[in-house]
């Protein structure tokens, strides 16, 4: 199995900090041998960010933020400007109004429906289609994240649960408009993790902790283990894999109740 990514480069959305499920992907990509460009939201996650890219030897940084189609745009043509080709792009963006990630989805209003949706799900396609002129020669990989509320009622995921349905189906449409190019097209949906992202969803801590007890493997998914998956993802190991959904939660979406102990 060839999980090599040497004379691999591409680009990393989504790194807060080193917590971040994408810098997780990130280290891994880097180990196995890739070439790292990042993208930031903004100057305060560009200044957090310098260190990390550093640390896997990449100066190799934009700033984009998704719901600007403008800084989206020069992100690629800077991409492009150094690199002719690129072999993969790692979507770790998602986005909802911390206010609507608690109590009834019913309250959903039509403003953070829309910026939901826009950032956590559409600006996968505006990233793929991007992507596309840069990888079509060789092929590539596109990897986005999700999360099992996506086709399970989780408490709190509420509208993201929603993004998330409509991001795993946008994954699969992407996989066959791109396929005939040699571009996969693939989604990771780990477990809870401990990151800005998922502190904002109402009862993280009771959801971490009930994951960690009742997963066949009573555990939840490590940034190593999430890392493996992308480097088997975007690596000749995965080659045939497209449109694909891979959970990394320890078995958590198997269960249809919690372990006897735990009742
Ligand atoms: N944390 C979890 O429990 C968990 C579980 C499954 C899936 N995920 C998914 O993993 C992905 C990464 O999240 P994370 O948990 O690592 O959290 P994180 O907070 O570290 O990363 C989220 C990233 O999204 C970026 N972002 C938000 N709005 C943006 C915008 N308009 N433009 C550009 N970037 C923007 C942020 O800057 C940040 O880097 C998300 O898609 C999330 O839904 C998280």
């Amino acid at each position: 199995m060839n999980t090599s990514m040497k004379g691999k480069r591409g680009l990393i959305m989504g790194v807060a900090n080193d917590r971040s499920i994408a810098w997780g992907i990130a280290r891994a990509l880097h180990e196995a041998g890739a070439e790292l460009a990042f993208s930031y939201q903004g100057e305060a996650f560009g200044k957090r960010l310098e260190p990390l890219a550093a640390s896997v030897g990449s100066d190799f940084m934009v700033d984009v933020d998704v719901t600007d189609d403008a800084s989206l745009d020069a992100a690629f043509e800077a991409l492009g400007a150094r690199w002719p080709t690129i072999d993969f792009v790692v979507h770790a963006i998602a986005f909802s109004d911390k206010s609507e990630l608690t109590g009834r989805f019913l309250n959903t209003s039509r403003a953070n429906f829309k910026n939901s949706m826009d950032i956590s799900c559409y600006s996968f396609i505006e990233v793929a289609r991007r992507a596309h002129p840069l990888m079509k020669e060789n092929g590539g990989t596109l990897l986005t994240l999700t999360y099992q509320g996506s086709n399970r009622v989780v408490p709190s995921y509420n509208v993201m649960g929603v993004a998330k349905a409509a991001l795993e189906a946008a994954t699969r449409y992407l996989a066959n408009d791109l396929g005939p190019d040699g571009i996969r097209v693939n989604a990771i949906s780990p477990g809870p993790m401990k990151t800005l992202a998922g502190a904002a969803i109402g009862g993280a801590r009771k959801t971490f902790k009930h994951t960690e007890q009742n997963a066949p493997l009573r555990a939840n998914a490590t940034l190593e283990a999430i890392g493996g998956t992308a480097v088997y993802l975007a690596s000749d190991a995965g080659a045939c894999t497209s449109g694909e959904i891979i959970r990394v939660d320890g078995g958590y979406h198997v269960l249809g109740m919690p372990q006897a102990d735990n009742l």
